[in-house]
């Protein structure tokens, strides 16, 4: 006996032609136009595994069948004509088709389930198990990549400095709460968010990154979130995950916070309350679970201060902080970090390995560093590619430099006390500029000065 409303007159007949398949007919269903249960026969009812007396009629289809695609049906009014759908570990091929009214209005719609038996439809199904085989391999290669580059190890220094920043990090990796990470542009945050990722029990699940000032601020929301389908007209129909989604089970990793614009900060602290986000263009609710690791090189406080930063999302990433200090506070580790980042800078076929002197070194550690360690590889690289050999001396180091570089150890500049000041303002400006890549804004925010002051100054030092 199929549990019955009532049954088109239509499919009826398909039902009669489909019988004749045998044991390879495993059934049909219809809904209504809201995706509700009208009828569903005998033998669907068995392979769902669902007794006899069980009341179906009248269900959300959803809830008997928790991937069906009937509900897509009738909402768009388009058949879906052959798809495979997964019972248990069996693959069955499913047909859905609309069924309207004579004024062509949507009614509601069928479903027919068919298994591979029948013999022209095993290509189809044999194609199917090949690809998601495919699939499943692409995944785990994406998810290796995805997998954290580096470990604490990574992270060169042996001075007081690194060596309590490393203990702090341990201690936080093994917590599971947010983090953020301050310290000036090239000290190695990222590199620590790797770190702490590869030290705590997300450490299976994926890492995944992104700098919040390199999107565009309209494309945002979606890169974070992920798009429903079909949220935008004529555009990319597919629903597309965002990083929070991707990030599930691992660590999501936030490069420059500070330039998140206000809207995505309320949605962001969102998602950190609840672990709930939704989709763009979605009115439903997606749950994740996601460690947030920040990073800024900005000064949070003082963007709460001018409101361009929310207070309460601060206080809920900023409760495990962790401080990078600049290389200029630990010039200790210069030449550990120098033999360190020359190892991965590649040499002429016929070298050994790089060389770096000892006085080279010395000379390294009397530079301001105002890029850090970022600085620091691209100085080394300039002075490899000057090198004749694989030693790294002082004069390659000194040329390698840059030109407005005022080492600390120089010989006192001359002149009276004004244009001694003058001459070290200068030389911080330049410092400023160099690390910031030449914006003013962020060298006059570096300085600690308004930018108005910074363009007078400019004005009154000749600097272009
Ligand atoms: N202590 C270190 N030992 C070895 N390499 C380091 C160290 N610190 C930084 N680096 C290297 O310096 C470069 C810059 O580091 P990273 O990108 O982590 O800095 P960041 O603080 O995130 O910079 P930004 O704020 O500009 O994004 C990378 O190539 C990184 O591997």
């Amino acid at each position: 006996m199929s549990q019955q409303r009532s049954l088109p007159k239509s499919v009826a007949s398909v039902l009669n032609a489909f019988d004749s398949l045998g044991d390879s007919f495993k059934g049909a269903i219809t809904v209504d136009a809201e995706a509700r249960i009208t009828w569903i026969d005998d033998r669907y009812r068995e392979l769902l595994g669902i007794p006899a007396a069980a009341d179906l009629i009248g269900q959300r289809v959803e809830e008997v069948i928790p991937h069906s695609l009937l509900r897509r049906v009738v909402e768009t009014g388009r058949p879906i004509l052959i798809d495979i759908m997964a019972f248990d570990d069996k693959q069955f091929v499913v047909c859905r088709l609309p069924l309207r009214n004579e004024e062509g209005e949507i009614q509601g719609a069928v479903g027919f389930v068919f298994y591979e038996e029948i013999d022209y439809l095993a290509p189809i199904l044999d194609k199917f198990e090949t690809m998601q085989r495919q699939l499943s391999r692409a995944q785990a290669a994406l998810n290796r990549e995805r997998q954290t580059k580096y470990s604490l190890s990574s992270f060169v220094g042996a001075s007081e400095a690194v060596r309590d920043l490393k203990t702090v990090v341990r201690r936080y990796a093994l917590r599971d709460g947010a983090a953020l990470i301050l310290g000036e542009t090239g000290t190695g945050k990222e590199l620590l968010a790797h770190a702490i990722h590869q030290q705590s029990d997300r450490a299976d699940g994926p890492f995944v990154a992104v700098n919040v000032a390199a999107i565009p601020e309209a494309l945002l929301e979606a890169e974070f979130f992920g798009v429903a389908p079909g949220a935008f007209t004529g555009a990319d129909r597919k629903p597309r995950k965002g990083k929070f989604e991707l990030a599930h089970g691992g660590t999501l990793f936030l490069d420059e916070i500070g330039d998140m614009p206000a809207a995505l900060q309320a949605k962001l602290l969102r998602a950190l309350q609840e672990g709930e986000f939704e989709p763009l263009g979605s009115n439903t609710v997606k749950k994740v679970d996601v460690r947030i690791i920040a990073a800024t090189s900005q000064p949070l406080e003082q963007k709460i201060e001018d409101k361009s930063f929310r207070a309460d999302l601060y206080y809920r990433i900023a409760v495990l902080a962790i401080h990078v200090p600049p290389l200029r506070e630990r010039l200790d580790d210069i030449g550990l970090i120098a033999e360190a980042l020359l190892e991965t800078i590649p040499r002429p076929r016929d070298q050994r390995g790089w060389l770096i002197t000892p006085e080279a070194i010395d000379q390294l550690t009397r530079y301001r560093w105002p890029g850090n360690v970022r600085e620091l590889r691209n100085v080394l690289e300039r002075a490899a590619a000057m090198a004749p050999s694989e030693v790294i001396d002082l004069a390659l180091i000194a040329k390698a430099l840059p030109r407005e570089a005022t080492p600390t150890g120089a010989p006192p500049i001359a002149g009276d006390l004004s244009a001694r000041l003058a001459d070290a303002e200068r030389a911080a400006m330049l410092e400023a500029l160099a690390a910031e890549d030449g914006s003013k804004s962020a060298a006059a925010r570096r300085l600690g000065v308004s930018r108005s002051q910074f363009y007078e100054k400019l004005k009154r030092h000749g600097i272009d």
